[in-house]
């Protein structure tokens, strides 16, 4: 697992390093850092780092300081530096004294935009961890300038830290220097922070706010048969989904569910026919109340809201294992809480909304912060839930919480979320902890998106035909 901290927790141990430390050497290693990375992504860009050009973008805290340290290393290796400090009075004293020193140029703001078009590269160090609110105007007004490849130190200016939101003109940047630890925007905005590389300051932190699951974590979690294993002894999942006039959910969340795991499927519906047609190995039957045993359910995609979708939910929800409850039964769950009656509260609820979903089940959307969000939906269904969308959170009710980043946005296809919850099916079957079963799905579902499109649109069965591919490229990692 990889850990995220929230901005506050990093300030703090920041200050416990800052005061054992000799002053100025934190920001030092930082900047180093900063100045291996520019030198690397000029030899990258332009073939060269000796008498290229880096235009430093520079706000008026640390982070300000940072980039001009940086610029003053650079100037040991003959790079052209300038820097546009946006308050020329408040920028970082001796960092400023240090650019100076090597022969780097400070330009006024006036000037700024020409040299920040000359630039080979561009260093964003307007602000860092302590921006508040959306860029001040003429931080902004120089980001319009930019055509270069652009560094970001810590993080992306105009980025929310804590929750990667962006309201209003922001830096998007190609790579993005991190120091001491991964902050929520690393996580939640990766199309603004570009690669993302943290650099070791020496920062001590207990338990993260915020997780990520590493591939090694997923192929661990992964459940594969064993020797003594049978079709019944992994878990059979049971699916019911779809109807006559939509069976497509129906064949796409049990042919995931037959994919994920191996073992055995069942189906329950009034789409059984279309489904045993497209996958003769599951067990299909026309309704929940025959079905047979199942050690999980996967309810709700194309099921409809109505009285037979509710009854059918009902009906999954009592039968004491997990279930995992998607599409038209979250819809279900928000206009009539009363079917959850029907659960008993020690079994496992994976709920899996969209942003509309959510919105139906709390009464208000998602908003800025997706994990706080999640969180307070988990809480308030005592449920895993897991948060659709471009990065997709998953909060547990004990108020753990992990964010899935994404490859790329091609997900975004119809029907890519009955993929989704037939894979969280599939590991609630197998008995996983249900926040790993909703985060590893995520992570196989995400990575089997990215496989199928392979640089071109991709379809939902296009997911579900890669996910051998991303399990064989997940599993690699421990054969
Ligand atoms: N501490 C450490 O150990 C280490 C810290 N390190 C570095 O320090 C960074 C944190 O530095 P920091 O705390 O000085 O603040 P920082 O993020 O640079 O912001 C400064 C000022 O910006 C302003 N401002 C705010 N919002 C704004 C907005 N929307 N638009 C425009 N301006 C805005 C506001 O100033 P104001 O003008 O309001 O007075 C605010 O005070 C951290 O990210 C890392 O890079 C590294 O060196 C490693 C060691
Ligand atoms: N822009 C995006 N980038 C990455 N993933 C996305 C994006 N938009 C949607 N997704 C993912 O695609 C899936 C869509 O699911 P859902 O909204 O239920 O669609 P459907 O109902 O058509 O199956 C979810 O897993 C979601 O996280
Ligand atoms: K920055």
């Amino acid at each position: 697992m990889q850990g995220i901290w929230t901005t506050e927790r990093i300030r703090a141990a920041e200050d416990r390093l800052l005061a054992v430390t000799p002053d100025g050497e934190l920001m030092r290693r930082a900047a180093f850092a900063l100045a291996v990375h520019a030198a690397e992504m000029l030899a990258e860009h332009t073939g060269s780092v000796s008498g290229r050009r880096v235009t430093l973008l520079v706000g008026s805290g640390n982070n300000g300081g940072d980039a001009l340290w940086a610029g003053a290393f650079l100037r040991r290796r003959n790079v052209a530096v300038s820097a546009i400090l946006l308050k020329p009075e408040r920028a970082h004293g001796p960092g400023l004294a240090a650019l100076k020193r090597s022969g780097g140029k400070v330009v006024s703001l006036e000037d700024g935009p020409q040299w920040i078009r000359r630039a080979d590269l561009v260093v964003d160090g307007i602000v860092g961890i302590s921006a508040r609110g959306p860029l001040r105007p003429d931080a902004a007004a120089l980001l319009e300038h930019v055509s270069a490849p652009v560094l970001a130190v810590d993080l992306p200016s105009g980025v929310d830290p804590d929750t990667g939101a962006v309201d209003g003109p922001a830096v998007v940047a190609d790579r993005t220097v991190t120091f001491g630890a991964l902050k929520p925007v690393h996580a939640l905005a990766p199309a603004s922070c570009g690669e993302v590389s943290l650099v070791d300051i020496g920062l001590r932190l207990s338990e993260p706010d915020l997780q990520r699951l590493d591939t090694a974590d997923v192929a661990a979690a992964w459940p594969v048969p064993g020797p003594d294993d049978d079709k019944y002894s992994q878990g059979v999942v049971g699916v019911a989904a779809g109807s006559a006039t939509y069976p497509g959910a129906a064949v796409l969340a049990a042919g995931a569910a037959v994919r994920a795991t191996s073992g055995l499927v069942r189906y329950a519906g009034h789409a059984a026919d279309v489904v045993r047609g497209q996958w003769p190995e599951v067990i299909a039957t026309g309704s929940v109340t025959d079905a047979g045993r199942v050690q999980a359910w996967v309810v709700g995609p194309g099921i409809g809201t109505g009285h037979e979708g509710r009854e059918v939910l009902r009906f999954v929800l009592g039968r004491g294992v997990p279930v995992c409850a998607d599409a038209d039964a979250t819809t279900i769950i928000a206009r009539s809480p009363d079917v959850l009656d029907a659960r008993d509260p020690d079994t496992p609820l994976v709920l899996t909304p969209h942003a509309g979903e959510f919105e139906r089940l709390m009464g208000s959307p998602p908003g800025a912060d997706r994990v706080a969000a999640a969180r307070a939906a988990a809480r308030k269904y005592d449920a895993v839930v897991l948060l659709k969308g471009h990065c997709t959170v998953v909060a547990a009710p004990d108020g753990r919480a992990l964010v899935n980043t994404p490859r790329g946005s091609w997900l975004a296809t119809a029907g890519s979320g009955d993929v989704l919850s037939g894979l969280v099916g599939a590991l609630l079957a197998a008995g996983l902890d249900p926040w790993l079963a909703a985060g590893a799905a995520a992570h196989v579902h995400s990575l089997a998106g990215s496989l199928a499109a392979d640089g071109a649109p991709t379809s939902a069965s296009g997911i579900l035909g890669a996910i051998p591919d991303a399990l064989r490229s997940v599993r690699s990692l421990t054969s």
